[in-house]
Protein backbone atom coordinates (compact mmCIF):
# COMPACT_ATOMS: atom_id res chain seq x y z
CA UNK A 1 0.00 0.00 0.00
CA UNK A 2 1.53 3.76 -0.84
CA UNK A 3 2.52 5.59 1.98
CA UNK A 4 -0.14 8.27 1.09
CA UNK A 5 -3.53 5.53 1.66
CA UNK A 6 -1.36 4.98 5.37
CA UNK A 7 -0.97 8.50 5.83
CA UNK A 8 -5.02 8.84 5.47
CA UNK A 9 -5.58 5.70 7.28
CA UNK A 10 -3.76 6.88 10.56
CA UNK A 11 -5.57 10.19 10.17
CA UNK A 12 -8.84 8.84 10.59
CA UNK A 13 -7.53 6.39 13.85
CA UNK A 14 -6.94 4.02 11.36
CA UNK A 15 -3.97 0.82 10.68
CA UNK A 16 -3.35 -2.18 9.06
CA UNK A 17 -3.45 -5.31 10.26
CA UNK A 18 -1.75 -7.93 8.20
CA UNK A 19 -2.91 -10.85 7.00
CA UNK A 20 -5.65 -11.85 8.98
CA UNK A 21 -8.11 -13.30 7.37
CA UNK A 22 -7.36 -15.71 4.17
CA UNK A 23 -4.01 -14.04 4.05
CA UNK A 24 -5.12 -10.90 3.55
CA UNK A 25 -5.14 -7.71 5.27
CA UNK A 26 -7.30 -6.30 7.22
CA UNK A 27 -8.29 -2.35 8.46
CA UNK A 28 -9.08 -1.64 12.03
CA UNK A 29 -10.46 1.53 12.57
CA UNK A 30 -10.81 3.57 16.29
CA UNK A 31 -12.64 6.35 16.66
CA UNK A 32 -13.53 7.76 20.07
CA UNK A 33 -17.46 6.86 19.32
CA UNK A 34 -17.42 3.13 17.56
CA UNK A 35 -14.59 0.83 16.74
CA UNK A 36 -14.72 -1.03 12.86
CA UNK A 37 -12.80 -3.43 10.81
CA UNK A 38 -12.67 -3.84 7.55
CA UNK A 39 -11.51 -7.19 5.56
CA UNK A 40 -9.53 -6.85 1.93
CA UNK A 41 -10.24 -10.37 1.41
CA UNK A 42 -13.83 -10.13 0.35
CA UNK A 43 -14.02 -6.45 0.87
CA UNK A 44 -16.57 -7.37 4.06
CA UNK A 45 -17.29 -5.15 6.99
CA UNK A 46 -16.41 -7.55 10.06
CA UNK A 47 -17.09 -5.47 12.57
CA UNK A 48 -19.27 -2.36 13.77
CA UNK A 49 -18.91 -1.98 17.57
CA UNK A 50 -20.09 1.75 18.76
CA UNK A 51 -18.27 2.45 22.30
CA UNK A 52 -20.35 1.10 25.10
CA UNK A 53 -21.82 -1.44 22.96
CA UNK A 54 -21.83 -5.26 21.56
CA UNK A 55 -20.53 -5.72 18.00
CA UNK A 56 -23.67 -4.87 15.65
CA UNK A 57 -22.58 -7.73 14.10
CA UNK A 58 -22.01 -11.30 14.18
CA UNK A 59 -19.06 -13.06 14.02
CA UNK A 60 -18.98 -17.02 14.24
CA UNK A 61 -16.83 -18.65 16.30
CA UNK A 62 -16.47 -21.34 13.22
CA UNK A 63 -13.70 -20.32 10.56
CA UNK A 64 -15.55 -23.32 7.64
CA UNK A 65 -13.35 -25.15 5.53
CA UNK A 66 -9.89 -23.41 4.31
CA UNK A 67 -10.57 -23.84 0.68
CA UNK A 68 -10.53 -21.38 -1.82
CA UNK A 69 -14.45 -21.31 -1.41
CA UNK A 70 -14.74 -21.62 2.27
CA UNK A 71 -15.81 -19.12 4.47
CA UNK A 72 -16.64 -17.96 8.08
CA UNK A 73 -20.00 -16.78 8.53
CA UNK A 74 -19.90 -12.82 9.79
CA UNK A 75 -20.04 -9.16 9.03
CA UNK A 76 -21.79 -7.89 5.73
CA UNK A 77 -20.54 -10.13 2.97
CA UNK A 78 -20.81 -8.97 -0.19
CA UNK A 79 -22.86 -11.78 -2.92
CA UNK A 80 -22.13 -10.37 -6.80
CA UNK A 81 -22.82 -11.15 -9.73
CA UNK A 82 -24.99 -14.28 -8.60
CA UNK A 83 -26.90 -14.20 -5.62
CA UNK A 84 -27.29 -18.22 -4.39
CA UNK A 85 -26.32 -21.30 -6.45
CA UNK A 86 -24.89 -20.37 -9.83
CA UNK A 87 -27.88 -21.44 -12.18
CA UNK A 88 -25.59 -23.71 -14.64
CA UNK A 89 -22.37 -24.16 -12.68
CA UNK A 90 -22.51 -26.54 -9.39
CA UNK A 91 -19.02 -26.26 -9.00
CA UNK A 92 -18.95 -22.29 -8.74
CA UNK A 93 -19.23 -20.84 -5.52
CA UNK A 94 -22.21 -19.99 -3.94
CA UNK A 95 -23.56 -16.67 -4.10
CA UNK A 96 -21.02 -14.95 -6.43
CA UNK A 97 -17.04 -13.93 -6.54
CA UNK A 98 -17.05 -10.60 -4.87
CA UNK A 99 -16.69 -12.37 -1.73
CA UNK A 100 -13.79 -14.70 -2.10
CA UNK A 101 -11.01 -12.52 -3.59
CA UNK A 102 -8.91 -9.57 -2.45
CA UNK A 103 -10.17 -6.16 -2.92
CA UNK A 104 -7.77 -3.12 -3.29
CA UNK A 105 -8.01 0.02 -0.56
CA UNK A 106 -8.29 3.19 -2.55
CA UNK A 107 -9.68 5.84 -0.27
CA UNK A 108 -9.68 6.65 3.32
CA UNK A 109 -10.93 9.94 4.22
CA UNK A 110 -13.95 11.79 6.15
CA UNK A 111 -17.79 13.09 4.72
CA UNK A 112 -18.62 16.49 5.16
CA UNK A 113 -19.95 15.55 8.79
CA UNK A 114 -17.00 14.03 10.05
CA UNK A 115 -17.64 10.24 9.03
CA UNK A 116 -15.44 8.08 8.49
CA UNK A 117 -15.45 7.22 4.64
CA UNK A 118 -13.21 3.75 2.94
CA UNK A 119 -13.43 2.76 -0.05
CA UNK A 120 -12.86 -0.60 -1.73
CA UNK A 121 -12.43 -1.79 -5.50
CA UNK A 122 -12.68 -4.97 -7.19
CA UNK A 123 -11.96 -5.28 -11.15
CA UNK A 124 -12.01 -8.57 -13.00
CA UNK A 125 -8.49 -8.30 -14.12
CA UNK A 126 -7.79 -8.19 -10.82
CA UNK A 127 -7.60 -11.60 -10.75
CA UNK A 128 -7.08 -14.34 -13.05
CA UNK A 129 -9.38 -17.03 -11.62
CA UNK A 130 -12.20 -14.27 -11.57
CA UNK A 131 -12.21 -13.70 -15.37
CA UNK A 132 -12.03 -17.52 -15.77
CA UNK A 133 -15.75 -18.12 -13.68
CA UNK A 134 -16.81 -15.00 -15.19
CA UNK A 135 -16.07 -13.72 -19.08
CA UNK A 136 -17.20 -10.24 -19.07
CA UNK A 137 -14.77 -7.33 -17.67
CA UNK A 138 -16.41 -5.27 -14.56
CA UNK A 139 -15.50 -2.96 -11.68
CA UNK A 140 -17.03 -3.18 -8.34
CA UNK A 141 -16.41 -0.05 -6.01
CA UNK A 142 -17.61 -0.69 -2.37
CA UNK A 143 -17.93 2.30 -0.37
CA UNK A 144 -18.48 2.37 3.85
CA UNK A 145 -19.59 4.98 5.87
CA UNK A 146 -18.98 4.90 9.37
CA UNK A 147 -20.46 6.81 11.68
CA UNK A 148 -23.41 6.64 14.58
CA UNK A 149 -24.72 3.75 11.96
CA UNK A 150 -23.09 2.86 9.22
CA UNK A 151 -24.13 2.78 5.39
CA UNK A 152 -22.68 0.19 2.50
CA UNK A 153 -22.75 1.29 -0.91
CA UNK A 154 -22.18 -1.45 -3.66
CA UNK A 155 -21.48 0.40 -7.42
CA UNK A 156 -21.16 -2.00 -10.22
CA UNK A 157 -20.21 -1.10 -13.41
CA UNK A 158 -20.22 -3.40 -16.69
CA UNK A 159 -16.95 -2.59 -18.56
CA UNK A 160 -17.61 -5.24 -21.27
CA UNK A 161 -19.24 -4.80 -24.66
CA UNK A 162 -22.18 -7.23 -23.46
CA UNK A 163 -24.74 -7.10 -21.30
CA UNK A 164 -24.87 -9.47 -18.22
CA UNK A 165 -27.33 -10.45 -15.62
CA UNK A 166 -26.93 -9.80 -12.19
CA UNK A 167 -28.20 -11.28 -8.47
CA UNK A 168 -26.47 -10.01 -5.96
CA UNK A 169 -27.06 -8.98 -2.17
CA UNK A 170 -25.24 -7.27 1.10
CA UNK A 171 -25.54 -10.31 2.84
CA UNK A 172 -25.66 -8.69 6.23
CA UNK A 173 -25.29 -10.59 9.77
CA UNK A 174 -26.90 -8.64 12.63
CA UNK A 175 -26.39 -9.96 16.08
CA UNK A 176 -29.24 -10.22 18.09
CA UNK A 177 -29.08 -11.09 21.52
CA UNK A 178 -32.13 -13.96 20.87
CA UNK A 179 -33.05 -15.05 17.20
CA UNK A 180 -36.54 -16.47 18.85
CA UNK A 181 -37.39 -13.21 20.62
CA UNK A 182 -36.45 -11.09 17.53
CA UNK A 183 -38.49 -9.54 15.29
CA UNK A 184 -38.48 -8.17 11.57
CA UNK A 185 -41.45 -5.64 10.66
CA UNK A 186 -41.97 -4.12 7.47
CA UNK A 187 -42.67 -7.00 5.31
CA UNK A 188 -46.40 -7.15 5.95
CA UNK A 189 -48.66 -7.77 2.88
CA UNK A 190 -45.33 -8.77 0.85
CA UNK A 191 -44.82 -11.23 -1.05
CA UNK A 192 -41.81 -14.36 -0.90
CA UNK A 193 -40.22 -16.97 -1.96
CA UNK A 194 -39.64 -19.49 0.59
CA UNK A 195 -36.71 -21.58 -0.18
CA UNK A 196 -37.77 -23.74 2.94
CA UNK A 197 -41.01 -24.72 1.29
CA UNK A 198 -39.74 -25.69 -2.40
CA UNK A 199 -39.45 -22.15 -3.71
CA UNK A 200 -43.69 -21.98 -2.69
CA UNK A 201 -44.56 -18.53 -3.14
CA UNK A 202 -46.16 -16.85 -0.03
CA UNK A 203 -47.57 -13.73 2.00
CA UNK A 204 -46.03 -12.25 4.79
CA UNK A 205 -48.72 -12.15 7.48
CA UNK A 206 -47.85 -9.71 10.10
CA UNK A 207 -44.63 -9.14 11.71
CA UNK A 208 -41.49 -12.00 11.02
CA UNK A 209 -41.33 -13.83 14.28
CA UNK A 210 -39.72 -15.72 15.62
CA UNK A 211 -36.70 -15.57 13.55
CA UNK A 212 -35.62 -18.97 12.83
CA UNK A 213 -35.50 -21.95 10.09
CA UNK A 214 -36.10 -19.12 7.52
CA UNK A 215 -34.76 -18.74 4.13
CA UNK A 216 -37.23 -16.46 2.31
CA UNK A 217 -36.69 -14.03 -0.70
CA UNK A 218 -39.19 -11.04 -0.72
CA UNK A 219 -39.40 -9.50 -3.95
CA UNK A 220 -40.29 -5.81 -4.68
CA UNK A 221 -39.92 -5.31 -0.73
CA UNK A 222 -40.03 -1.89 0.94
CA UNK A 223 -37.30 0.02 1.33
CA UNK A 224 -37.36 0.38 5.18
CA UNK A 225 -36.91 -3.00 7.66
CA UNK A 226 -36.83 -3.37 11.09
CA UNK A 227 -35.01 -5.92 13.27
CA UNK A 228 -36.26 -5.77 16.74
CA UNK A 229 -34.28 -6.71 19.63
CA UNK A 230 -36.67 -7.23 22.75
CA UNK A 231 -34.18 -8.13 25.32
CA UNK A 232 -31.25 -5.50 24.36
CA UNK A 233 -34.85 -3.23 24.02
CA UNK A 234 -33.26 -2.27 20.66
CA UNK A 235 -33.94 -2.35 16.75
CA UNK A 236 -31.72 -1.81 13.84
CA UNK A 237 -33.74 0.29 11.07
CA UNK A 238 -32.21 -1.00 8.10
CA UNK A 239 -32.69 1.46 4.99
CA UNK A 240 -31.42 0.06 1.62
CA UNK A 241 -31.54 2.08 -2.04
CA UNK A 242 -31.91 0.17 -5.55
CA UNK A 243 -32.45 -2.75 -3.74
CA UNK A 244 -35.93 -4.63 -4.75
CA UNK A 245 -35.45 -7.92 -2.86
CA UNK A 246 -34.88 -8.42 0.73
CA UNK A 247 -33.64 -11.44 2.25
CA UNK A 248 -33.97 -12.95 5.61
CA UNK A 249 -31.77 -16.14 6.61
CA UNK A 250 -31.66 -18.46 9.87
CA UNK A 251 -31.04 -21.92 9.62
CA UNK A 252 -32.33 -22.81 12.63
CA UNK A 253 -31.29 -25.46 14.72
CA UNK A 254 -31.42 -28.60 12.56
CA UNK A 255 -29.70 -27.22 9.73
CA UNK A 256 -26.97 -25.60 12.04
CA UNK A 257 -26.41 -29.04 13.17
CA UNK A 258 -26.14 -30.69 9.38
CA UNK A 259 -24.04 -27.88 8.68
CA UNK A 260 -20.26 -27.88 9.10
CA UNK A 261 -19.48 -24.47 8.81
CA UNK A 262 -21.03 -22.93 11.84
CA UNK A 263 -21.52 -24.02 15.39
CA UNK A 264 -24.66 -25.93 16.87
CA UNK A 265 -26.19 -22.92 18.50
CA UNK A 266 -25.12 -19.82 16.55
CA UNK A 267 -28.32 -19.54 15.04
CA UNK A 268 -29.47 -18.14 18.29
CA UNK A 269 -27.38 -14.99 17.61
CA UNK A 270 -27.81 -13.68 14.45
CA UNK A 271 -30.36 -13.03 12.02
CA UNK A 272 -29.71 -11.92 8.34
CA UNK A 273 -31.38 -9.10 6.85
CA UNK A 274 -30.18 -8.94 3.47
CA UNK A 275 -30.33 -6.03 0.82
CA UNK A 276 -30.36 -7.67 -2.54
CA UNK A 277 -31.87 -8.32 -6.55
CA UNK A 278 -32.16 -11.95 -6.47
CA UNK A 279 -34.52 -14.79 -8.05
CA UNK A 280 -37.27 -12.66 -10.05
CA UNK A 281 -35.47 -9.02 -8.93
CA UNK A 282 -32.35 -9.95 -10.94
CA UNK A 283 -31.32 -7.23 -13.50
CA UNK A 284 -29.05 -6.51 -16.65
CA UNK A 285 -26.31 -4.03 -16.87
CA UNK A 286 -26.21 -2.90 -19.95
CA UNK A 287 -22.40 -2.53 -21.80
CA UNK A 288 -20.84 0.46 -20.26
CA UNK A 289 -23.86 1.26 -17.35
CA UNK A 290 -23.13 1.24 -13.53
CA UNK A 291 -25.61 0.24 -11.21
CA UNK A 292 -25.69 1.09 -7.12
CA UNK A 293 -26.87 -0.74 -4.60
CA UNK A 294 -27.04 0.51 -0.53
CA UNK A 295 -27.94 -0.31 2.50
CA UNK A 296 -27.92 2.15 5.80
CA UNK A 297 -28.20 0.97 9.27
CA UNK A 298 -28.78 3.21 12.04
CA UNK A 299 -30.30 1.46 15.89
CA UNK A 300 -32.73 3.35 18.29
CA UNK A 301 -33.88 2.26 21.43
CA UNK A 302 -37.52 0.31 21.63
O1 LIG B 1 -23.49 -20.43 3.37
P1 LIG B 1 -23.60 -19.25 2.48
O2 LIG B 1 -23.21 -19.52 1.07
O3 LIG B 1 -22.87 -18.08 3.06
O4 LIG B 1 -25.12 -18.86 2.42
C1 LIG B 1 -25.89 -18.71 3.57
C2 LIG B 1 -27.35 -18.51 3.17
O5 LIG B 1 -27.47 -17.27 2.51
C3 LIG B 1 -28.80 -16.89 2.19
O6 LIG B 1 -28.77 -15.66 1.54
C4 LIG B 1 -29.40 -17.91 1.26
O7 LIG B 1 -30.74 -17.54 0.94
C5 LIG B 1 -29.33 -19.28 1.92
O8 LIG B 1 -29.89 -20.24 1.03
C6 LIG B 1 -27.89 -19.61 2.27
O9 LIG B 1 -27.84 -20.86 2.93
Amino acid sequence: MNGQLIKELEEVGGELLPSTIRDCDEIIINQPSFTARIALWGGHLVSFTPTGQEDWLFQSENEGAVNRFGRRHFGAPVCWPWFGAHEVESDFPAHGLARYFRWKLLEVGRFKNGDIKVVLRLKSEDHPLVEEMWHQAFELQLTFRLGEGFSISLVAENKSDQPFAVSEAIHTYFKVSDNQKACVSGLEGVSYIDKVANGEMKTQEGVVSPCESMDRVYLNAPKVTELHDAKLKRKFVIETKGSHSTVLWNPGEALSKKRTDIEDDEYRSFVCVETANALDNQYVLESGDTHKLKLSVTSESL
